[in-house]
C-alpha cells in the first residue's frame, strides 16, 4: 500500500491527496500563459550582469530572476548543473532559489535529467519528489534511457506527493536522433516507445496528466504521436534557434499542452527585473498568438497534423 491509499478497512474513505501536478500546471498555464523560463546561471551571463562567477554571484543572479519572474511566469526551471558546479554551497543556493520561487507562486521544474537503475532512481526520487526533501520541487526532468520501467520509483513518488515528472523523449540537441529515432523491435522509434509509456501513465487523468514529455522546439516536426495527455516541455526557443511561431508545426493538435521553455534569451535581459519581466511577457504573448492562431486555422480546416506520423 502506498501513502496515497486509504487503509482497506478505513470507515473514512480515502484521504484527499495533494492536487496532482497536471491540474496545477493546467491552471498556471491558463492564468499566466504557456511559458517556462529556465534559470541557467552560465558564468558568461553572470559576467554580463556585472557579477562575479562565484557563489555570491550565483545567488544574486538566481534570486533576481525569481524576484522578477516568479509572480508572473507559470514555471521556472532551474538547471541543476549550473548550481552543482559550485559544490555544496551552490546546491544550498539552489535550495533557496527553489523555495523562493515556490513561495512567490511559480511552479518549479528542476532540470536534473536524472536516470539510473531503479534502486538508485528511488534515491533520486527521494531527493526531488519527497515533500520533506530540501530540494522538493513541483516536477523534475528524468532520462528514460535505462528503460522506462527504471523510472517507476520516481513516477510513484511523484504521484504520492502531487508532483510531476518530465521524461526526455525527443531532445533539442542534434545528437539526440541517433538514440531517440532508432527503431525498436516492434517498429516503433525509441521516442515513440517512451511517449506510449507516458500516455499509459496519464490515461484518464483530467484536465492533464502529471507525466510530461520533453520534445525539443527545434525539431521542425515531431514525427511522433504526441497525444500523451500530459504536458510537453519544449526547450530550444531563443538561443538554440526555435521560435514560438514554429510551435504549431512541431506540436500540431498537442499545442495546447505545450510548455515552451526559454533560458538564455530571457536571462540576457537582466539584471534589470523590469527588462527580464518584459522579455518573458513578450515570449508568453508570442506563444499565445502562435497557438491560438493555429487553433483558429485548424477550426477552419487547415490544421498542420504533422505530429501524428509514427
Ligand atoms: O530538459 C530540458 O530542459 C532540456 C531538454 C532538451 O532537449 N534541450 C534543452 O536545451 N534542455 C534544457 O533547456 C535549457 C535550454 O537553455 P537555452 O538554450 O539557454 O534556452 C538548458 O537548461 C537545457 O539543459
Amino acid at each position: 500500500m502506498t501513502a496515497a491509499e486509504p487503509a482497506p478497512d478505513s470507515p473514512l474513505g480515502p484521504e484527499p491527496g495533494p492536487e496532482p501536478f497536471g491540474a496545477r500546471l493546467r491552471r498556471a498555464m491558463d492564468a499566466r500563459g504557456q511559458l517556462c523560463v529556465g534559470i541557467d546561471p552560465h558564468g558568461s551571463l553572470l559576467t554580463d550582469w556585472g557579477l562575479n562567477d562565484d557563489v555570491a554571484g550565483l545567488e544574486r543572479f538566481s534570486l533576481t530572476v525569481v524576484e522578477a519572474l516568479a509572480g508572473s511566469v507559470a514555471v521556472l526551471k532551474p538547471q541543476s548543473a549550473f548550481f552543482e558546479r559550485f559544490g555544496s554551497r551552490g546546491v544550498a543556493v539552489l535550495e533557496r532559489t527553489v523555495a523562493a520561487a515556490r513561495q512567490a507562486g511559480a511552479l518549479v521544474l528542476m532540470d536534473a535529467k536524472r536516470g539510473d537503475v531503479g534502486s538508485t532512481m528511488a534515491a533520486y526520487a527521494a531527493a526531488y519528489l519527497d515533500q520533506d526533501a530540501p530540494l522538493f520541487c513541483d516536477a523534475v526532468t528524468v532520462s528514460p534511457f535505462l528503460g522506462f520501467g527504471s523510472l517507476r520509483p520516481a513516477l510513484d513518488a511523484a504521484r504520492i506527493s502531487g508532483a510531476g515528472v518530465f521524461v526526455l523523449a525527443l531532445t533539442s540537441n542534434p545528437e539526440g536522433p541517433e538514440v531517440q529515432r532508432a527503431i525498436a523491435d516492434d517498429g516503433r522509434s525509441v521516442a515513440q516507445v517512451v511517449l506510449d509509456h507516458i500516455a499509459a501513465e496519464n490515461a484518464g487523468a483530467e484536465p492533464l496528466g502529471s507525466v510530461g514529455a520533453v520534445i525539443g522546439a527545434t525539431l521542425g516536426e515531431a514525427g511522433a504521436d504526441l497525444a500523451v495527455n500530459g504536458p510537453l516541455l519544449a526547450p530550444g526557443i531563443g538561443a538554440q534557434g526555435a521560435t514560438p511561431a514554429g510551435l504549431p508545426r512541431v506540436f500540431g493538435d498537442a499545442a495546447p499542452n505545450v510548455l515552451p521553455s526559454v533560458s538564455r534569451d530571457v536571462l540576457r535581459h537582466g539584471p534589470d527585473p523590469v527588462a527580464l519581466r518584459n522579455a518573458a511577457a513578450a515570449y508568453a504573448e508570442e506563444v499565445r498568438t502562435a497557438i491560438t492562431g493555429a487553433r483558429a486555422k485548424h477550426r477552419n480546416g487547415a490544421g498542420d497534423g504533422e505530429n501524428t506520423v509514427r
